[in-house]
Formats: structure tokens, C-alpha cells, sequence
């Protein structure tokens, strides 16, 4: 299988990286209110997940030249004042990767210096020449901060193209959340397993298996609905992130009788793959500029799954020019049989959008 070595050595990077984070999150959640509302426990989880990856993939692939365009840098942890959070950081870096394999011997701790090194690997521009390595080191971040769904999110783009894609969803049950609308996926559920690896490699399909555990994988299949009726969409939890409205005028043009799903993160991207969804609406509010770490390791996991993901004039998504990506309005997500419907309902409601405003 192509890609195989590069694979192995992603699932590894984004699992373990969702073992620190896991850990933060639960930490955060136990704490009191007075520190929940400080965001620092946050900074640190984002950027401990950015370094084990880091490290992680150039320890594995370590005969490759390594570029990497990730969410996160150093400037501001090398700011006078931040040599405490830098050394929580340091020491949380250096636990996960200490109870990595139990057995290996650690070669040494990592200084506070090697971790923002760590960090700034991932300042690379990406664009159409060679490999690049796209990451969320926390995708989902308020998510993850209210306790509920967050995804680590890895990518390699070869030649301006998505090669590969893996999202660990800590939060994510391993049943399917159809159905769970407005419900709190995280906490809805607690005595269901939780935790799931999403892979795909190109031309491969796409793959998912419990993330804290070496159960075998089963192969995933978007939603093979075809009446707009029997559908249900997935949208951002966070209104500032989605127009809510337009996704709501959409799904009542196409005949969408379901309420949406609304959850953080890629994990939308793994529920689609799987089929708890059939359709996934974003239309963020005019002048946001999407970031390819948002969508490279989301797309690849649902168009290997049969899905088929465009901006909102129907066009595949361009991850090859750079860290934005260049969009017509908005991202939407379907099955092959939906998608011609979903984008006439798309355009319809656009325009009379449109045509409101002017009016107004
Ligand atoms: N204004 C606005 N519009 C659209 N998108 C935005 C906006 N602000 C942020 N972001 C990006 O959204 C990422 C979070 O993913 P979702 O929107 O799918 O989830 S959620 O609604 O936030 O729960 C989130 O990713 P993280 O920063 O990694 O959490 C952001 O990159
Ligand atoms: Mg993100
Ligand atoms: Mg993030
Ligand atoms: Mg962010």
C-alpha cells in the first residue's frame, strides 16, 4: 500500500498526541471554575499536541526532508513570562512521550528549548511543490474546553493534493451519534466507549478503530441515503463559526426534516465518514478566511469514505496554495446521489439571501 510507512507513523503521532491531550482536557474538567475560565490549560494542550507530532514524525520518518504547516507557533511562549507555562508544557511533552512504549528507553528529556524548536517546525508556508505535513494540533478548541468534542488533525499533501488524512476524536463515541441532535455527544453518553482513529490514504478507503485500543479496524461508508427527506446534517456548534440561518434555509428547501447535529470540530468529518450524517453545511460569516489545517485530514477521511466535499459553487477544494484556502462562500459535504440537489438548494438560497439584503 502506498503511503503505508508515512501512515504508521501519523496514527502514532495523533494518537499519542490525543493521549495529551485527553489528559489536559480531564484535568481542565476536574478543576475549579476559576481555573476553567483561565485559558492557559488550553495553550498547553494545543501546543503539547503540536510538538509530540512534531517530534513524532521526524523521529519516524526521519530519512525524509520534513516540512510541516501547523496552527501553532512559538512566539508567544518566548515571551518574558511565560517560562512557567513553557516548562508545564516541557514536562507534559516529556511524560507522553516517556509512556510511549514502556519498554524502549527514553533516549533524553527534552529541553525547554528543543520543545519551542519542536513547535517551529511547523511554520512551513505548504503550497502545490513536494510533501507537506498539515496539522490541528486541537481542532475544536471551544469544544474542547466545554468538555466536548475535539479532534487532532493530521494531513500530507503531495504535490498541492490530500494523500492522507488522520483525525484521533477522543470524545467521539464509537456507535453511531445520529440522532443526537443538540445533544452533548461528549456527555450524553457516558457509559458508551469513546474514542475514535480515523485513517485514509488515497485511493485506499477510509478506516476507523477504537483509539486507545489494537482492536481491527472495519472500513466506513458515508451515508448511502438518497431522499433529502431521510437525511440529517451536521454544522458547527458555534454559531460565530457557521451561519446557522442559511444552513437552516438549505436543509428546508432540500426537505431536511431532521434538526441539525451541531458538534466541534473535524469529528463532523469522522461521524460523515461513517454514515451518521449525510450531509455537513458551513458557511462561515463574510472575510473568514478557512485554514487548510481546518479541512485537509476531514476531506480526505470523507472522500475516501464515497463522499464527495466542494465549496459552495461545487468546486474541490484547492489545498495547494498555502496555509488559506480560497473559497466560493462556504463548505459543504454530501453523497454522490444528494450532492447535485444539495447544490441547487445551495445556490437557491444563496441568491435569495442575496436578493433580501438588497432589498433591505
Ligand atoms: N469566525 C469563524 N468562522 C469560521 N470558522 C472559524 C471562525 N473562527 C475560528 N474558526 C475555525 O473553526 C474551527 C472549529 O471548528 P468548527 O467550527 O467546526 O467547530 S465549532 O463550531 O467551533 O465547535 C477552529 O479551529 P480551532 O482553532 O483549531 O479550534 C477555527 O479554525
Ligand atoms: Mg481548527
Ligand atoms: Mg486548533
Ligand atoms: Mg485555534
Amino acid at each position: 500500500m502506498a503511503y503505508e510507512k508515512e501512515l504508521d507513523a501519523a496514527k502514532k503521532a495523533a494518537s499519542l498526541a490525543a493521549r495529551l491531550c485527553q489528559k489536559v482536557q480531564k484535568a481542565l474538567l476536574q478543576s475549579d471554575v476559576q481555573s476553567k475560565s483561565d485559558k492557559s490549560p488550553v495553550t498547553v494542550a494545543d501546543y503539547g499536541s503540536q510538538a509530540v507530532v512534531s517530534l513524532l514524525l521526524q523521529r519516524e520518518l526521519s530519512s525524509e526532508p520534513f516540512s510541516l504547516v501547523a496552527e501553532e507557533d512559538s512566539a508567544d511562549l518566548r515571551k518574558d513570562g511565560s517560562q512557567d507555562i513553557l516548562e508545564r508544557i516541557t514536562k507534559l511533552v516529556n511524560d507522553t512521550l516517556a509512556n510511549e512504549d514502556p519498554l524502549k528507553p527514553i533516549d533524553s528529556a527534552l529541553s525547554t528549548e528543543d520543545l519551542l524548536r519542536a513547535i517551529d517546525c511547523g511554520t512551513s508556508e505548504g503550497g502545490p511543490n513536494g510533501r507537506h505535513w498539515v496539522l490541528d494540533p486541537i481542532d475544536g478548541t471551544k469544544g474542547f474546553l466545554r468538555g466536548d468534542q475535539y479532534a487532532v488533525a493530521l494531513g500530507l499533501l503531495e504535490e498541492g493534493k490530500v494523500v492522507l488524512g488522520v483525525l484521533a476524536c477522543p470524545n467521539l463515541p464509537l456507535a453511531s451519534i445520529a440522532g443526537d441532535n443538540n445533544k452533548d455527544s461528549s456527555s450524553s453518553s457516558s457509559s458508551e466507549e469513546k474514542g475514535c482513529l480515523f485513517y485514509a490514504t488515497i485511493g485506499s478507503g477510509t478506516y476507523m478503530q477504537p483509539l486507545d485500543s489494537k482492536t481491527d479496524p472495519v472500513k466506513v461508508h458515508v451515508s448511502s441515503v438518497e431522499n433529502p427527506e431521510d437525511a440529517s446534517f451536521f454544522e458547527s456548534f458555534e454559531g460565530a463559526h457557521s451561519l446557522h440561518d442559511l444552513s437552516s434555509s438549505i436543509a428546508n428547501k432540500l426537505g431536511v426534516k431532521a434538526p441539525p447535529v451541531r458538534i466541534d470540530s473535524q469529528a463532523k468529518y469522522g461521524a460523515l465518514s461513517r454514515g451518521d450524517g449525510a450531509i455537513y453545511l458551513r458557511f462561515p460569516h463574510k472575510g473568514y478566511r478557512e485554514k487548510i489545517w481546518d479541512h485537509v485530514a476531514g476531506a480526505i477521511v470523507v472522500t475516501e469514505a464515497g463522499g464527495i466535499v466542494t465549496d459552495a459553487g461545487g468546486k474541490a477544494l484547492d489545498f495547494s496554495k498555502g496555509k488559506y484556502l480560497d473559497l466560493d462562500t462556504g463548505i459543504i459535504v454530501a453523497n454522490e446521489k444528494l450532492m447535485p440537489l444539495l447544490l441547487k438548494a445551495v445556490r437557491d438560497s444563496i441568491a435569495e439571501q442575496e436578493k433580501e439584503a438588497s432589498s433591505l
